[in-house]
């Protein structure tokens, strides 16, 4: 068989980093998958690239930055999956045009996540961070300045998605009054009030928290100037991505008092496992509460996530199925069980398909059954096809020059 992964479960090799659950790599070998690295933490990229090597699906978390160059380097790569919701530590772009669809679990977490904010809510309306400082100090904070109870308080959300919203409906559960920010039309739940813009939600809020994705237009997009709109003795949450906030700025805001507090569970830069030293100018400040992003860090979530990925990878692997790829075109296929299955992923450009199905006829073989979906640049065409000479179909869609890589089922 010509085609470089065209292979035997025997012969496909899982790399899942930073302790993804365990549920995982049972799902993985309950599928006859056998071959299985497992590590703890994240890999720094020379260990990384030399990690990658034979490696056919790799499974990560937040900490894995698969770049351009790491891609470059993992010369069997055929699959990413990401056990989380975010994916933007992973190059899109560069893995799809090398024929590498990513997949993520984009709610298995969110429950979690809004969670944990709602307990920051109520710590930050409390002064809880710094009343917990001083008792470990000694001191004795017993005080009801600048606390309050969270009841017909407003929250402000920026990025009313799957956590945003959640968390909206929780909140007015606490009798908060909740407004939002998105960049698209959302469906106000509960009672939650859309507001005209970003600057309106920091204006009226007592207590801002950030529920967006890490995109050009979010990087950087709560600093000095925001965090001055906000209200004097407000508080802001960020368990979203690391580099939505000017951390200095934030730092600021905080010690000047016209914050009140912060809850942070993400980072611009995070460590990369438990040996590393975590570094922000945010350290040892008692009005702040600083979490080693674990938002989505529950048993619960971690075993569901854990499913939902294998199961993803497992299903690309036996299957070819792409559904729930965030960077690939979607086919939904059903089982093969008496045809024989090629995928064939190309650069989308004219008469690809007629070459694909050219090689077909050449060989005398009947196409049963033809999936295809494509995006501006990448097309995936997928074939169940009557017994034939499979080699010879591998090679000659091998030859196509828009072709990025051809897989045969076993
Ligand atoms: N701290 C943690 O452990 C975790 C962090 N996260 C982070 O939370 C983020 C949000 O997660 P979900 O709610 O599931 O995502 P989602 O995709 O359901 O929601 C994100 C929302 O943000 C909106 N948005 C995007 N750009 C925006 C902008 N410039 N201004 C305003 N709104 C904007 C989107 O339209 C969308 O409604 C993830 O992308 C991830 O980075 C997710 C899970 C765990
Ligand atoms: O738990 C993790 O490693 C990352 C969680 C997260 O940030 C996400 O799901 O996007």
């Amino acid at each position: 068989m010509a085609a470089k992964h065209s292979l035997p479960k025997d012969k496909i090799n899982f790399l899942l980093l930073e302790g993804v659950h365990d549920r995982a790599v049972e799902s993985v070998r309950r599928s006859g998958y056998e071959s299985l690295r497992v590590e703890s933490t994240a890999l720094e990229p020379g260990a990384l690239k030399e990690a990658l090597a034979g490696v056919h699906f790799l499974g990560i978390r937040s900490r894995s930055h698969i770049t351009e160059e790491i891609l470059d380097a993992a010369d069997k790569l055929t699959a990413i999956g990401c056990f989380c919701i975010g994916t933007d530590q992973v190059d899109l772009d560069a893995a799809r045009k090398r024929g590498i669809p990513v997949f993520n679990a984009p709610y298995a977490n969110t429950r979690s996540v809004a969670e944990l904010v709602l307990a920051e809510i109520i710590m930050l309306m409390r002064g809880i961070p710094e009343k917990n400082m001083a008792a470990h100090r000694g001191e004795w904070l017993k005080t009801a300045a600048g606390s309050h109870e969270v009841r017909g308080k407003t929250l402000g959300i920026v990025g009313f998605g799957h956590i945003g919203s959640q968390l909206g409906i929780l909140a007015e559960g606490m009798g908060m009054n909740v407004i939002f920010h998105d960049i698209v039309d959302k469906l106000p739940l509960g009672n939650a009030r859309p507001a005209s813009s970003l600057t309106e939600v920091l204006q009226q809020a007592d207590i801002v928290s950030l529920h967006v994705p890490d995109t050009d237009q979010t990087r950087g997009m709560i600093g000095k100037r925001e965090l001055a709109a906000m209200q004097t003795g407000s508080r802001l949450i960020n368990a979203s991505r690391g580099k939505v906030v000017d951390i200095p700025a934030l730092a600021e805001a905080l010690k000047s008092h016209h914050l009140a507090g912060a809850a942070i569970d993400v980072f611009p830069s995070e460590p990369s496992g438990p040996d590393e030293t975590f570094v922000s100018e945010l350290r040892g400040m008692d009005n702040v509460l600083l979490t080693p992003h674990i938002g989505g860090s529950t048993r619960e979530a971690q075993e569901n996530i854990a499913l939902d990925v294998a199961g993803k990878l497992v299903r690309y692997s036996d299957n070819g199925s792409t559904m729930g790829a965030v960077n690939f075109p979607e086919v939904a296929l059903p089982d093969h069980a008496t045809a024989r299955r090629i995928l064939h992923i190309h650069r989308n450009e004219p008469g690809v398909l007629q070459a694909v199905n050219s090689v077909f006829s050449e060989a005398g073989v009947n196409i049963v059954a033809q999936y295809l979906q494509t995006m501006p640049d990448v097309g995936y065409v997928v074939m169940d096809a009557e017994t034939g000479d499979a080699t010879r179909i591998i090679r000659g869609l091998e030859a196509i020059p828009a072709t990025i890589r051809t897989r045969y089922l076993y």
